[in-house]
């Protein structure tokens, strides 16, 4: 058998990995009983089902073409490693296709598992918990060879080889994960994923928790395996200095989705979409020479299994768009109203009048249709007719909030999903 790796792929043109309208959602309250919630409130029957779902993927798109490295970068919560699993097979598809090589992989056929299985290879973030510490790094480097049928000598001689391949000496082959350094460790779960020639590499993490030399280390060493084997990443992280190290592009995931995909460079220095920006911001050093750089951005990722209706983003965007004849202060007033209205927390027994002098302090900063439409709502609410209010307040509120917006192009293969346009983006104040 040749110990020799050789780029197996010819065609650059086409992705290695085609990925469409990904989703992963994890049923809150699995089985029957666990999901009849009682609902003494309801008009009908007293209970009533609970399919609420945590989205942890909803709706991802992407191609990755041979060769590239994608990072993909997102608060802690963004649904980035139920991304990975669900890609290499660990996690079920709740909807979406997943192509690889042209060939769909979302629904496996066996002989196909078998083919993808040697071809994509994942990396964790905690190297010793992926490695069995009572088996020796030669055995567990060669697992994926003996799935696939090599003999015990040439499995033996290719974890020797892979051991050096990845710096380490050839002849650790016999001894146990507890004598290596959090460093070596991942340095062996490399040569695991690569033992079988895999085309495309998912890594998650794969440096969180090390030391910033060792990361430095281990992410040369990646960028030197890729070169040699002409490897293709999937490279998850939440630390912006080790993507821009790392990636020919990046994909910014918030709740779930891509809000925003660009060439490293391009995306760093001429962010769109305001999450990203939050998050660049948020970096104490954007220095890309600096590891360890973390983004924290004020107030938490929402709840996947309840997300903001239209821009999930809007919660906590810097560049909400508030409607034209508002002030951001009278839009907060009406915004706090239309969700009372949501939430039916009200006090129907006012007046109209009086229900509308209790939450509005600026009626003269809002819009005279918007003021009618306020009016209007109060009155249904005075009728306990919650839906009509409901009615006449949407065509008032933000876009940010009603609609979602789509992937759109703003710049050479750098798209962003936000409903301020480009010139508008360019000209905020950040
Ligand atoms: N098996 C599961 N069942 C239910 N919810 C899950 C499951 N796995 C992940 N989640 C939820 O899905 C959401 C996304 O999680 P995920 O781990 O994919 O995010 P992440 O961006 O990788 O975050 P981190 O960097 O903290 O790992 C979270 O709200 C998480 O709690």
């Amino acid at each position: 058998m040749s110990s020799t790796v050789e780029r197996r792929r010819e065609d650059a043109d086409q992705p290695l990995l085609s990925v469409e309208g990904l989703k992963t959602h994890f049923p809150v309250n699995s089985g029957f009983v666990n999901s009849v919630k009682f609902d003494r409130g309801g008009d009908g029957l007293p209970f009533r089902f609970d399919d609420s779902s945590v989205k942890a993927v909803d709706g991802v798109s992407f191609d990755l073409y041979p060769g590239e490295t994608l990072g993909v970068v997102g608060e802690s919560g963004c649904g980035k490693s139920t991304l990975a699993r669900t890609v290499v097979g660990l996690e079920e598809p709740t909807g979406g296709t997943i192509r690889f090589d042209g060939r769909d992989v979302t629904d496996f056929e066996s002989e196909d598992e078998q083919w993808f299985r040697e071809n994509v290879q994942m990396v964790f973030q905690d190297p010793m918990s992926s490695l069995n510490p009572r088996r020796k790094v030669g055995e567990i480097i060669a697992d994926p060879l003996e799935a696939a049928g090599w003999s015990k000598a040439d499995r033996k001689d290719r974890a020797v080889e892979l051991l050096e391949q990845v710096g380490l000496e050839g002849d650790y082959y016999g001894r146990y994960p507890h004598e290596f350094s959090g460093g070596q460790r991942q340095r062996i779960n490399l040569a695991r994923a690569l033992s079988i020639n895999p085309d495309l590499v998912i890594a998650d993490e794969p440096v969180s928790g090390l030391d910033m030399s060792v990361q430095a280390q281990i992410l040369s060493l990646m960028n030197d395996l890729q070169e040699e084997f002409g490897l293709t990443y999937l490279f998850i992280t939440h630390d912006l200095g080790v993507i821009r190290n790392m990636a020919d592009r990046v994909s910014v995931m918030y709740v779930g989705d891509f809000v925003e995909t660009g060439p490293t460079e391009r995306l760093f220095t001429e962010p769109h979409h305001p999450y990203t920006r939050s998050l660049l911001d948020a970096v104490p050093n954007p220095n890309p020479d600096t590891a360890g750089v973390v983004a924290e951005l004020a107030g938490d990722v929402p709840s996947p299994t309840d997300p903001p209706s239209g821009c999930k983003f809007h919660t906590r965007c810097p560049a909400f768009i508030v409607p034209e004849g508002f002030t951001d202060e009278s839009y907060a007033e009406f915004a706090a109203f239309r969700d009372g209205v949501e939430t039916g927390d009200l006090d129907a027994d006012r007046s109209p009048d009086e229900l509308v002098a209790a939450h509005f302090d600026r009626l003269s900063e809002i819009p005279p249709d918007a003021e009618r439409a306020i009016r209007e709502a109060a009155e249904a609410v005075a009728r306990d007719d919650w839906n009509d209010a409901l009615g006449a307040l949407a065509p008032h509120e933000s876009g940010c909030e009603s609609k979602v917006p789509p992937l759109e192009s703003v710049g050479e293969n750098h798209r962003s999903a936000c409903h301020l346009d480009a010139e508008a983006s360019e000209a905020f104040e950040w």
